[in-house]
């Protein structure tokens, strides 16, 4: 679903991502795991086509899409929460999910009623601004308003930063739930190892923006040895 190759990008002179290749088939979940400052977010705005890269190519469901605007790589069904989540603080919840029909212009709320039964704790929240609501909560709103616009392809900023520990775990588990039950393909981005091991099927270690291996599958949730591969503790 999504190939990259030699993917070089930065910020004015500076060279953040070296080389990175990535191949991710359709329904898997891959997560990328790196300390701050190696190019996580570099990455993901590089492919979600908000920074450009100077080299490399990136392709989605076997087209090349290395030049396309953000909203163009939306349409073709990526979806992106950055870091922070960017939730509208005035509206209220169930307006910022209706902000993520915007893109398929549906009308009915059929689809936003179908997704809060996967996000049930939101269903109290609705009524209430955006910006009132806890980091946790905000992140379940960020997804599920990502979720509205129907990607196949849904990219994660760090979605653990900031967030206490009891609502991580409901984070893991509702995009577990929602990878087995929709076959959504998810990239993640984290530095926390334990949400990392219970949302990947693979976990990838980025090392000053060049992507320097994978953790083996067998080593996954096992969380000293996942700390030697990348230098990040849980
Ligand atoms: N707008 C910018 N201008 C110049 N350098 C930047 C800019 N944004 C990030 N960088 C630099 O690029 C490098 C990679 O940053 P990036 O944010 O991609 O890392 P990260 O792994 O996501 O880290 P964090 O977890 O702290 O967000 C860092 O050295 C950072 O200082």
């Amino acid at each position: 679903m999504l190939e990259v190759s030699n993917l070089h990008a930065g910020y004015g002179a500076i060279p953040v991502l070296n080389d990175v290749a990535l191949h991710i088939a359709a329904g898997e979940s891959v997560g990328i795991l790196g300390h701050n400052g190696m190019g996580k977010t570099t990455l993901l705005k590089t492919l979600m086509g908000v920074i450009r890269p100077t080299a490399g190519t990136v392709r989605f469901d076997g087209t090349d899409i290395t030049r396309l605007a953000p909203f163009a790589r939306a349409r073709l069904g990526m979806a992106y929460v950055p870091q922070g989540r960017e939730i509208f603080p005035t509206l209220s919840a169930l307006d910022n999910l209706r902000m993520g029909l915007v893109k398929t212009g549906e009308r009915s709320m059929d689809t936003v009623e179908a997704l809060l039964e996967h996000f049930p704790r939101l269903k109290r929240l609705l009524d209430r601004p955006g910006g009132s609501l806890s980091g946790g909560e905000q992140q379940l709103l960020a997804l599920a308003r990502a979720l509205a616009g129907k990607p196949t392809l849904l990219l994660l900023d760090e979605p653990t930063e900031g967030i206490q520990p009891s609502i991580i775990e409901e984070i893991a588990e509702t995009l577990a739930a929602l990878r087995d039950c929709t076959g959504l393909t998810i990239v993640l981005v984290e530095q926390n190892l334990e949400f990392i091991a219970a949302v990947s099927q693979r976990v990838l270690v980025i090392k000053r923006g060049h992507i320097g291996g994978e953790v083996p599958r067998e080593h996954l949730g096992d969380f000293e040895i996942m700390s030697q591969y990348t230098g990040v503790h849980g």
